[in-house]
This record gives C-alpha cells, sequence and structure tokens, in this order.
C-alpha cells in the first residue's frame, strides 16, 4: 500500500482544506460562513427560504474503486441543486457533512480522493455561485465514505413550484432527455476499474448530471408550471409521486419520451426500461395548463411533452403507458427505491 501521509493530517487539517478549496466561490447572501458555529445568510426581501438534503454514500451511491472522486464530488453537489431547481429556487449556500474512514489519511490515494472530490464540489459550485457555508466532519465508524449535503434555496414567497398542484388537463413535460444516467452507470458498473476522469464533463448524464436551474427559475419566473418535480428516482416514480400528491393520474405516450443517446445504443426494451425506471437523470417533470404554449426549449434545455394529466379515478391505474400500437398498459413505479433495489 502506497503510505505517504504528505500533509498535516486531522479534523482541522481537513476542515482548512475544505474551507480553502471552496474560497473562491462568494455571493451576497451569505454573511459569515466556514470557520465560527453557525454560518450567517441574508435571504433575499420578499424571497421564502428552501431547504433540502441528500445522503452521497459509498456502495450505495457510488464504488470508491469505479467512479472518479471529481465525479462523486460533482453528483454530492446536483442532487441538492436539483431539488432547488425542481422548486424553481435560487441557491444561496451549500453544508457539506463528510465522515472519512481514517484509513483514508495514511493512503496517498486517499488524499487523492479527499482532492478529487474537493474538486468536483468546488467546479459545480462555481458555475452556479454556490458558496460552501459550513458543514460538519467526523471519522466514519465504517470503512465507507459517508456524506450528506444541504441546499438552502430562496424563491418568491408564495411562488415556488410544488409537486401537488397539477391539474386534470395540464400537459405534462420533461426536460432534456431520460435513461441515459442508467446507461452510464451500467458501462461503469460492468467495469473492472475506475473510470478515467473525462476531459469535459458534457454529454456524462450519470457521471456529471446538469441540474436544471435555469429552466427550473425560467418555469418559475415565467408562470409556465402548475406542478414540477425532478426525476431522481426515475420517471415512472417521480410521476407516481407527482400524481400522488396532486391526487390527480396521468397517461404517457411511450413514443413520446426523449431517450438519450447513451440509452439507444441499448435493445429498444432495455432504452425505454432505462428511461422510465433508470432513475439518477436529474431532469425536470413538469405540467402546465393546456392552453398555455410552451416553448420547445427554455434556458437552452430541450422540453419535450410526454403526456396528459388525467382525473383520478377509484380502481383505474394511477399512470397509464400507450404503446405506439395504441394499447393502453398500467405503468407501475418501478425506479430507486432504497432498502428494495438491492
Ligand atoms: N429521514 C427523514 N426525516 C424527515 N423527512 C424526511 C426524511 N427522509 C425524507 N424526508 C422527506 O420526505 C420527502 C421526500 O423525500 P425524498 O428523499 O424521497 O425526496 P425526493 O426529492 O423525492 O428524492 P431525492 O432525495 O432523490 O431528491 C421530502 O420532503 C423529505 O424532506
Ligand atoms: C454503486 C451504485 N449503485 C446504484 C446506483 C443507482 N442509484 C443509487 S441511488 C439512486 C436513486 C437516487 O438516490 P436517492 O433516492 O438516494 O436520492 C440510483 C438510481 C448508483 N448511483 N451507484
Ligand atoms: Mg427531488
Amino acid at each position: 500500500m502506497n503510505k505517504m501521509p504528505s500533509r498535516p493530517i486531522g479534523e482541522l487539517a481537513l476542515i482548512e482544506q475544505i474551507r480553502q478549496a471552496s474560497s473562491p466561490v462568494r455571493n451576497k447572501f451569505v454573511t459569515l460562513g466556514i470557520g465560527d458555529d453557525c454560518a450567517i445568510l441574508r435571504p433575499p426581501r420578499g424571497y421564502e427560504i428552501l431547504v433540502t438534503t441528500d445522503f452521497t454514500l459509498e456502495d450505495r451511491h457510488f464504488r470508491r474503486a469505479l467512479h472518479p472522486p471529481e465525479s462523486v464530488g460533482h453528483r454530492c453537489l446536483a442532487r441538492g441543486l436539483s431539488d432547488l431547481a425542481a422548486m424553481g429556487a435560487t441557491p444561496l449556500a451549500a453544508f457539506l457533512s463528510l465522515a472519512l474512514p481514517a484509513t483514508m489519511f495514511a493512503e496517498k490515494s486517499g488524499q487523492l480522493w479527499i482532492d478529487g472530490f474537493l474538486r468536483g464540489l468546488r467546479e459545480l459550485s462555481e458555475h452556479h455561485n454556490v458558496p460552501l457555508a459550513g458543514g460538519d466532519t467526523s471519522e466514519s465508524p465504517s470503512r465507507f465514505i459517508l456524506a450528506d449535503i444541504i441546499l438552502i434555496g430562496s424563491a418568491p414567497r408564495s411562488r415556488a413550484l410544488r409537486r401537488s398542484t397539477a391539474r386534470p388537463g395540464d400537459a405534462i413535460y420533461v426536460t432534456g432527455q431520460l435513461g441515459g444516467a442508467a446507461a452510464e452507470l451500467a458501462t461503469i458498473l460492468a467495469r473492472k476499474r475506475r473510470v478515467p476522469l473525462p476531459t469535459a464533463t458534457e454529454n456524462h448524464p450519470h457521471l456529471f448530471p446538469e441540474p436544471r436551474l435555469d429552466t427550473g427559475d425560467a418555469l418559475l419566473r415565467r408562470n409556465l408550471a402548475t406542478a414540477c418535480i425532478d426525476i431522481s428516482d426515475g420517471l415512472s416514480t417521480d410521476l407516481a409521486h407527482l400524481c400522488r400528491a396532486s391526487n390527480v393520474a396521468a397517461e404517457i405516450e411511450q413514443t413520446a419520451i426523449p431517450i438519450h443517446p447513451l440509452a439507444r445504443k441499448l435493445t429498444p426494451a432495455a432504452a425505454l426500461k432505462n428511461a422510465l425506471h433508470g432513475g439518477e437523470d436529474y431532469e425536470l417533470l413538469f405540467t402546465a395548463a393546456p392552453t398555455l404554449r410552451i416553448p420547445s426549449s427554455l434556458a437552452a434545455v430541450p422540453i419535450t411533452r410526454i403526456g396528459t394529466i388525467k382525473p383520478k379515478r377509484p380502481r383505474q391505474p394511477l399512470i397509464t403507458l400507450t404503446p405506439p400500437d395504441g394499447t393502453r398498459s398500467p405503468l407501475e413505479p418501478a425506479g430507486w427505491e432504497h432498502f428494495t433495489n438491492h
């Protein structure tokens, strides 16, 4: 094993490294960042605060042996940013809780992992101008890396998009293309070695998903959406969340679903499965009034109509899928669900 503690180790040194790695990112909302018992935020006047938290856990959300650490850092932040995007919110600050196995500090590879993770996180935070304003650091009691990201955002008072406000007759839209993240993950999991860090982050829907903050912002500001959710668990599962929360049903046209090119390389059945149930695409699924003209792209992201919201009827499926032959079949939520997927 390559043992080389090349720099001071310990909790305080790690916090200092995190502080330095995140210092270039600043905005006017964070009055006090890393360093005191709490951070101090100053939300914009007339806005509400939105809060979301998401785990990134080794062997659940990534494999240390396969995923580049830059991707793990990027995805850790992207998961929270995507939840803010789904509500049309603007990020104000991020908080990172990190538990690392002590062995990582005794190995060069462990230190390189931390450097790469912080680099990936910082690059996305710079891109969206969201400072890392605090967090917590602990020694992991196991061999696993555990991270949790908290995102604080803001939206104009009473205007945040919700999943509970879709109405029968609304059209259903998705941003971007679906199934790419699951297709890329499958190729990564089939490997024996770590994926080399791609030279550009575009077109890596699993390794470097792009949270749709500008599109969510446009939906809110232009009053386009009646309801919205992000696709983290899979279209079938997240649409079911939206339908249940709104007390409506949905009809999806199979041929209308935009399939990511990485999924299109598979058999049509596998491509469709990834698009419907794969998860981690971090695209937005939203509804809009039937009379509203929705642009074909918003903030440079393509928008596709995939179906219609229907009234919920007793003993009828929550979601119906219409394949090209015109038959109709119930679409069960079969996306990611912790405790059942392994
Ligand atoms: N342990 C918990 N304690 C309190 N509330 C929770 C807990 N876990 C989840 N929730 C809440 O349940 C709701 C749904 O959580 P979930 O994590 O499924 O969010 P999501 O946005 O649908 O998925 P994702 O986390 O993939 O973005 C959210 O309001 C979340 O805050
Ligand atoms: C090693 C490894 N195995 C499987 C997956 C797939 N996966 C994990 S969690 C999740 C849904 C979103 O998570 P959450 O519900 O926690 O927000 C998906 C699709 C992965 N990313 N890495
Ligand atoms: Mg979500």
